[in-house]
């Protein structure tokens, strides 16, 4: 089978989704952040605070292309993926594409207290958040070939409804 690949803002839950399908799919779970930190024996906030952001957004782009050979696998991405071209299409071509599509106020709700996400790290996240997503709402939804709706779904019923598709 193709692969899964799960996209969406931060906090949408693409990792802790992502690892619970691959459980219960017994498909491999892959998922970007981690391999750019693997790679690069580095936390992504240090890269970021290191190397700045568009050094990172090389490494995501490395990353991305590395899976665009693999198939069977459930592949969590970063937040911030969908914002090249490139990327978006190498999305596309990477598997069948699922948006978790979040609201603000849960962003902010399940990341309260979170230090390892460089861009949310000022004052006044709510607005930083809805500035993001004002920039990358259309870019996720042009690129998924589905989307679910999961500030109400706990991740075994978002996990349920992603392999409903395949069975
Ligand atoms: N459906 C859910 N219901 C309740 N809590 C959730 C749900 N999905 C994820 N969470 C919680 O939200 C937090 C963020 O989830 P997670 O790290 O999976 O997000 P992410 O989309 O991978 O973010 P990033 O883009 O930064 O990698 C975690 O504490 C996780 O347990
Ligand atoms: O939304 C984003 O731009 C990001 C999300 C995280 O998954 C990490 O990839 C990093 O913190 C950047
Ligand atoms: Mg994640």
């Amino acid at each position: 089978m193709m692969n899964i690949v799960l996209i969406g803002f931060m906090g949408s839950g693409k990792t802790t989704v992502g690892r619970a399908l691959s459980a219960k799919s017994d498909m491999e779970f892959l998922d970007t952040d981690a391999l750019i930190e693997s790679k690069e024996d580095c936390k992504i906030s240090t890269i970021f605070t290191e190397k700045g952001e568009a050094h990172f957004r090389a490494l995501e782009n490395a990353a991305l292309k590395s899976l665009a050979v693999t198939k069977d696998k459930v592949i969590s991405t970063g937040g911030g993926i969908v914002s090249s071209h490139n990327n978006r299409e190498l999305l596309k071509k990477a598997g069948k594409v699922i948006y978790l599509r979040v609201s603000p106020e849960t962003v902010i709700k399940r990341l309260e207290g979170d230090i390892s996400r460089p861009l949310l790290m000022g004052e006044d996240k709510l607005s930083r958040v809805e500035e993001l997503l004002s920039l990358r709402r259309a870019l996720y939804e042009s690129t998924a070939d589905r989307i679910i709706d999961v500030d109400d779904l706990s991740v075994e019923e978002i996990v349920d409804s992603i392999m409903k598709d395949f069975t």
